[in-house]
């Protein structure tokens, strides 16, 4: 192994083992190939791949993963059970497909809770204690670096602590380099796995792991105790995915050895990677990032208070716990109705515009944003229309393209079930009437499309836009359909994306608003003259 720190802690991830079995993560072997990769670049020591024999992907991943795969921190670990009762590890399948996969290092998985081993296994604790004995030595014999997974082993331990160390002590003795205690059932809390973990850990004087699942939310909370406790291995996946609410987060527990412990358990630079790295494994299981995970969540070091942005504005470690960039995130502004002038300020400088300590200015801007947010416009996720209103204050005038004669938008209801939309808009633009009509498959989508017909040959930047994402929410209010809505739209033009809100008694016309600013903004963006 290469660059990897000499103190022998173990990061050892099951992303493509343990949290490939979350419900609706499906991955290809193709998939798998990846996110071992982005595992590698970020330098975990070990990459639990699957279960060799359990189903042809996994064998298959191992295969192409040692073909293909030039590891330059991780070792490729095989996952599977210690032998079959009354069988002989050598001649045990599935004990052979794991030597078949060529993965350096093997994980097994035993069984260490009494009750287990009588009503899932069948057998006898003693039969059970051969099993992990003789399966660990036979793989050992082959030359393989072997850890143990003793899976219930805390409820097994509040069972029957006698056997549960019985196993630990079985599997140490017989070559077992680390010796994995798994809350498998995630139903533990962190002094309960202090308490087991230094227990243990005197009586048997194996060296051990810790692997936990996230039933009680403790898994990463856990995961630490079980270290402050002397594990040395720990066992951890990508954004905590995993069986049932999943595992131990693996960037959280990494983050908190190295930023909170000073413990270097990564390579040099790696944990700068840790937002990109989480965001880009996400993408691969097709699964949205979390906003709110932590450390690498884009809402992580994202602020709204008034009074967090006024004491950050003096020094930001005094509403952070650490400073982002060093897990590759970055500190976000949001502007809301709880800003006060400190985060109107601060986003400005965000934004590139120097609001210049203009006292008067940035209060009138407050007082703009809450009484706007007091109509139903939202800015934290309309960043766009935010900024277009900041330099509407500014400069004392709104920065226009084109100015709106009117809009109409017809839905034609025909006998056969089926609408027609079709929309007309009548715009200035250069001193030029501008009249264009277009259809659409919705009303929203005719406005849209006529807009542009009317606007694209005076402003070909707008064929580089698109409409991404529309949003449409009922805000409280009067009576049902006459409610307030509130529509927030997405827009992007190959290079990055831009949020706008409209608000309005109807649907179509917060839709018109929105619509409005987004083409407004992206004329900006493109560095169009504002003109009309
Ligand atoms: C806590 C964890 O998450 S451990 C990881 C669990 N992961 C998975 O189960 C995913 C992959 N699993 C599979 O594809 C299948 O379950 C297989 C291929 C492993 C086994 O499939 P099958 O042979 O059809 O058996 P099945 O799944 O019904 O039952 C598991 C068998 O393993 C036995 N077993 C369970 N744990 C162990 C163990 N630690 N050591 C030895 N045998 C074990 C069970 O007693 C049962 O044996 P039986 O078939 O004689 O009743
Ligand atoms: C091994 C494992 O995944 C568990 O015990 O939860």
């Amino acid at each position: 192994m290469k660059d990897l720190p000499d103190d022998g802690f173990h990061v050892f991830d099951t992303t493509l083992r343990d949290g490939a079995q979350r419900e609706g993560i499906n991955l290809t072997v193709a998939d798998k190939l990846t996110i071992a990769r982005h595992l590698d670049d970020f330098g975990v020591g070990f990459i639990e791949g699957g279960w060799p024999g359990a189903n042809p992907r996994d064998t298959e991943f191992f295969a192409r993963a040692r073909a293909e795969i030039d590891f330059k921190h991780a070792q490729l670990v095989a996952f599977g059970a210690t032998r079959k009762a009354g069988v002989r590890a050598e001649d045990d399948a599935q004990v052979k497909a794991l030597l078949e996969s060529g993965a350096p290092v093997i994980t097994l998985v035993a069984k260490s809770h009494d009750r287990h081993v009588e009503l899932a296994l069948r057998t006898t604790l003693e039969e059970n204690l051969a099993m992990v004995r003789e399966t660990v030595a036979y793989l050992r014999s082959q030359g393989r670096r072997v850890f143990l997974d003793c899976e219930h082993f805390f409820d097994g331990y509040r069972a029957n602590a006698g056997y549960a160390k019985q196993v630990v002590s079985a599997a140490h003795e017989a070559g077992a380099e680390v010796v994995i205690l798994c809350d498998t059932n995630g139903g533990m809390l962190p002094g309960q796995i202090d308490a087991v973990v230094r227990t243990v850990l005197a009586d048997t004087g194996a060296r051990l792991g810790i692997h936990a699942q996230d039933d009680t939310g403790c898994a990463v909370a856990n995961t630490l105790a079980a270290v402050d406790a002397g594990a040395t291995h720990v066992q951890c996946t990508a954004n905590g995915y995993g069986e049932r609410v999943g595992n131990a987060n693996l960037f959280p527990v990494v983050a908190a050895l190295e930023l909170k412990y000073g413990r270097r358990v990564l390579p040099e630079g790696a944990l700068e990677e840790m937002t990109r790295i989480s965001h880009a494994i996400a993408e691969v299981v097709n699964l949205t990032p979390s906003t709110h995970q932590p450390y690498v969540g884009v809402s992580a070091f994202a602020h709204k208070a008034g009074l967090h942005a006024s004491a950050i504005k003096v020094d930001p470690d005094l509403y952070q716990h650490i400073d982002p960039e060093r897990v590759g995130n970055t500190m976000r502004m949001l502007v809301s109705d709880m800003a006060g002038r400190a985060s109107i300020e601060l986003k400005g400088r965000e934004l590139g515009i120097d609001l210049g300590g203009d006292r008067a200015l940035v209060g009138r801007i407050v007082q703009r944003v809450k009484e706007r947010e007091l109509e139903g416009y939202t800015y934290e996720a309309a960043d766009a229309s935010f900024e277009l209103l900041l330099r509407q204050e500014v400069e004392g005038r709104p920065r226009r393209f084109f100015r709106v004669e009117s809009w109409r938008a017809i839905v034609e209801d025909r006998p056969d079930g089926t609408h027609a939309n079709e929309a007309t808009v009548k715009l200035w633009a250069k001193g030029e009437r501008i009249v264009a009509t277009a259809e659409g498959n919705g009303p929203v989508n005719a406005l849209d499309r006529a807009l542009r017909v009317g606007l694209e040959r005076i402003y070909p930047q707008l064929a580089t836009m698109e409409l991404v994402d529309y949003k449409v929410r009922i805000l409280e209010g009067k009576h049902g359909t006459e409610s307030t809505t509130r529509v927030l739209v997405s827009t992007a033009d190959g290079q990055g994306e831009w949020s706008t809100v409209g608000v309005g008694e109807n649907v179509i016309a917060a839709s018109w608003q929105a619509l409005d600013d987004a083409y407004a903004y992206g004329l900006l963006r493109a560095g169009v003259d504002p003109q009309e």
